[in-house]
């Protein structure tokens, strides 16, 4: 017969195992326990089509596209998710089938997630963008099904400001040109149009975080700056802000751009920009393929109006690496611009540094853990943001009712009536545009009032989808 000592090891060895995903019976000794300890014991998903079924953490499913760094994979693993990893993206038809049954989702620039692909994932909680665009995702779409969406707003900032620096110099000296010469075993020593950078003007427009950590450096080499933004922001340095486009365009020796990719910023630069710019000005695109109108540039620089470039994002960008990918069928301009001289190609690599890579995988694979576990939708950029403390696991009888919802007249009446036999310990809810997000804290709960929880808020017309912890 056991001894209560015997009683209660064995219990908690149960509840360790449920905290783990494991088996009742099997005890983790994996060195992430005391974190985990942190998370709900059982992790209830129940979406619209779902019906309420607890399921521990070892339960959720995770899907990582194009080469999301290790920190996050090891993130992941040590909540005991299951994780499938691609180096790639993945063609549309593989991802409708891969996004069916997951949880969540890690991508990075390359991996559409549009109305049509999502409406395949059922079970998604969550899309994870490792990187800071979030244009390749339909962000509208995805909270009316309430999915949150993660990205990393500004760790890679410094890698592409420190890229843009090498491009603005690489231009000015024709680094490139005769890198390629001394290549194929020509020596050409020249210094006709080939310049210093101190005293000349950078235009930089968009002065976010990446326009803004590039202007101080630029100033440290000696340059002026201009920039251009939407907004009124502070200037860092002696940076002067000017109120037109087309003023940058006529003062700026050298153009960048760091704008989000949006319909206003497409071709954003075109024939008549570059008409406004200084003869042998320089333009830099490392922001979005769709700013610059590509053609138009090519046009330019054969009139000599431009004295060169350096891209590194394109229109259209191929899903993996390798030989032929950066194709004419991708990109018809491409063979015209690869004959002209100075312009500088990249593969898409403004963020791609150790440093950078390892910091967003982190940050993002932090904030999904948070939200799976937790609820709280914090540094999401399409949900409202809402936080509650951590949840009391030493407490029995808790749950925590996250409601996603239409942001219509009624439902905190309707909701918190379903919610009052039990004792609200806390709430907190906000609302962004149509969707509003709700978390709530109830105590005195028993496992027989769960399900009827469930199927009340299921029930109400409001509902986007319901996710129970406990
Ligand atoms: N090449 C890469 O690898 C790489 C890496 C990181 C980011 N990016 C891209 O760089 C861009 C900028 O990133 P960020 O982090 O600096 O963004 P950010 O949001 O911090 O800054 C963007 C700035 O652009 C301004 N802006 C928006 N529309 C504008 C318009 N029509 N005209 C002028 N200004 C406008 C905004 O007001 C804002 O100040 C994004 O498109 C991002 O996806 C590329
Ligand atoms: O949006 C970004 O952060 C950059 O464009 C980098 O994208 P990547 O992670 O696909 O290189």
């Amino acid at each position: 017969m056991a001894t209560p000592q015997q009683i209660n090891n064995l219990q908690n060895s149960f509840q360790r195992a449920v905290n783990m995903g494991g088996s009742p019976g099997e005890v983790s000794t994996s060195p992430t326990q005391s974190f985990m300890s942190s998370i709900p014991r059982r992790v209830s998903l129940s979406k619209q089509t779902k019906a309420l079924k607890p399921f521990s953490t070892g339960d959720i499913k995770i899907l990582l596209l194009e080469n999301v760094n290790q920190t996050a994979v090891e993130i992941f693993n040590g909540q005991g998710y299951q994780v499938e990893y691609h180096k790639a993206s993945l063609p549309e038809e593989e991802l409708i089938e891969k996004i069916k049954d997951v949880h969540a989702i890690g991508i990075r620039s390359k991996t559409r997630l549009s109305e049509k692909i999502l409406k395949h994932a059922k079970n998604l909680v969550v899309v994870g963008c490792f990187c800071i665009g979030t244009n390749q995702v339909d962000l509208d779409y995805a909270a009316k099904m309430g999915v949150a969406v993660f990205n990393s707003p500004f760790s890679n900032s410094r890698s592409v400001a420190e890229l843009v620096i090498a491009e603005i110099i690489t231009l000015a000296r024709q680094l490139g040109d005769r890198s390629i010469e001394m290549h194929t075993g020509t020596w050409n020593k020249v210094s006709k149009k080939c310049w210093e950078v101190r005293g000349k003007t950078l235009g930089i427009i968009g002065y976010g975080h990446i326009g803004s950590q590039l202007s101080v450096l630029a100033e440290a080499f000696g340059m002026h700056v201009l920039y251009y933004d939407v907004i009124t922001i502070m200037a860092l340095g002696t940076a002067k802000q000017v109120s037109t486009l087309d003023e940058l365009l006529n003062k700026s020796d050298f153009v960048t751009c760091h704008v989000p990719a949006t319909a206003e910023t497409k071709n954003l630069l075109s024939a008549p920009q570059f008409a406004a710019m200084k003869d042998g000005s320089y333009v830099i695109n490392a922001s979005r393929g769709t700013v610059i109108d590509i053609p138009a540039l090519v046009q330019a620089i054969k009139a000599g109006k431009i004295a060169g470039t350096a891209l590194d994002v394109y229109p259209n960008e191929p899903a993996k690496n390798g030989a032929g990918a950066f194709s004419d069928e991708l990109n018809s301009w491409n063979s015209e611009l690869v004959s002209l001289p100075n312009v500088i190609l990249t593969p898409h690599i403004g963020g791609s540094t150790e440093e950078a890579q390892s910091a967003i995988g982190i940050e993002v694979a932090t904030g999904l853990t948070k939200y799976i576990n937790e609820g709280c939708s914090v540094g999401s950029v399409n949900f409202p943001e809402v936080a509650l403390r951590g949840l009391d696991l030493d407490q029995e009888n808790v749950v925590r009712v996250l409601y996603t919802h239409h942001n219509v007249p009624g439902v905190l009446k309707t909701v918190n009536n379903i919610l009052s036999n039990h004792n609200i310990e806390k709430q907190f809810s906000d609302s962004q545009g149509d969707i509003a997000y709700l978390m709530a804290d109830i105590s005195s709960v028993n496992q027989s009032d769960i399900k009827d929880i469930y199927d009340q808020l299921n029930a109400t017309e409001y509902k986007i989808s319901i996710r129970l912890l406990y």
